[in-house]
């Protein structure tokens, strides 16, 4: 169960990009606290600033004004190698598109990382995690799309990251297959504890998160906490 210890703060977050002489306000003040192993859905539409919002608590990217801390390491004046360290050592990254590398197995895949990690589980416990026992020794080009996203989480949650950060993981996915991913994020915050943030566009999603946050136009504009989570599996869009 979450507690209610701060992971993430952050005060008046904004980021503007330029191009040319236009200036895009991706973020325009974001107040917002996540807590230690909470699963946190972020909704909103394409443009709201939902992949900005996750690259900066990532240390991705950087702010362009306003403030964010991350158990009190104050990532928004941190230097290139802190965030460089904070990434290894904290942060789990899942992304729409797997970046398996192909001529690695899946089982080589996690290990590629669990190599140069600290405290890492087996790849195979990992896998196993993801429910992905019979195929660790599998190509990516032979497994399916949702079997590739299922190592690739297998792989950010080997090294046991605080916090998991998800940008349109079920994104590629049909809904079936989206489900399965879904569920092995749902375990492995059951069973690791690790803060996890799902950003999506799609709503049905959010009943299976602690909490949901709304961003529209680079602003918070909802959030609200569920009263129960629900099973991923009982989940249709
Ligand atoms: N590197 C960049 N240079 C210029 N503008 C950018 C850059 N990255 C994002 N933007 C702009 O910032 C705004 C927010 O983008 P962001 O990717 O955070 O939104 P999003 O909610 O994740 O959208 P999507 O669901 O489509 O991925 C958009 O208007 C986008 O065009």
């Amino acid at each position: 169960m979450p507690d209610n210890t701060v992971v993430f703060r952050t005060r008046g977050l904004t980021k503007t990009y330029r191009q040319g002489d236009v200036e895009v306000h991706a973020l325009r003040g974001v107040d917002l606290e996540l807590y230690d192993e909470e699963m946190v859905v972020l909704l909103g539409a394409s443009g709201s600033g939902k992949s900005t919002l996750l690259n900066i608590l990532g240390g991705l990217d950087v702010a362009s004004s306003g403030e964010v801390e991350y158990r009190g390491l104050t990532l928004s004046r941190a230097s290139d190698r802190e965030l460089t360290r904070y990434r290894r050592d904290f942060v789990g990254f899942v992304f729409q598109f797997y970046n398996l590398i192909p001529s690695l197995t899946a089982r080589e895949n996690v290990a590629a990382v669990t190599e140069i990690a600290q405290a890492p589980m087996a790849p195979e416990e990992a896998l196993a995690l993801v429910g992905l026992s019979e195929r660790m020794d599998h190509f990516p080009a032979q497994l399916s799309g949702g079997e590739q996203q299922r190592v690739a989480i297998a792989r950010a949650i080997a090294k046991r990251p605080q916090v998991l950060l998800c940008d349109e993981p079920t994104g590629a996915l049909d809904s079936a297959t989206g489900i399965l991913v879904l569920e092995a994020l749902e375990k492995a915050n059951r069973e690791t504890g690790t803060t996890t943030v799902i950003i999506t566009h799609n709503a049905a999603i959010a009943a299976m998160a602690d909490r949901v946050i709304t961003l529209s136009d680079g602003m918070i504009s909802g959030e609200y906490r569920n009263p129960e989570r629900q099973d991923p599996a009982s989940l249709s869009w």
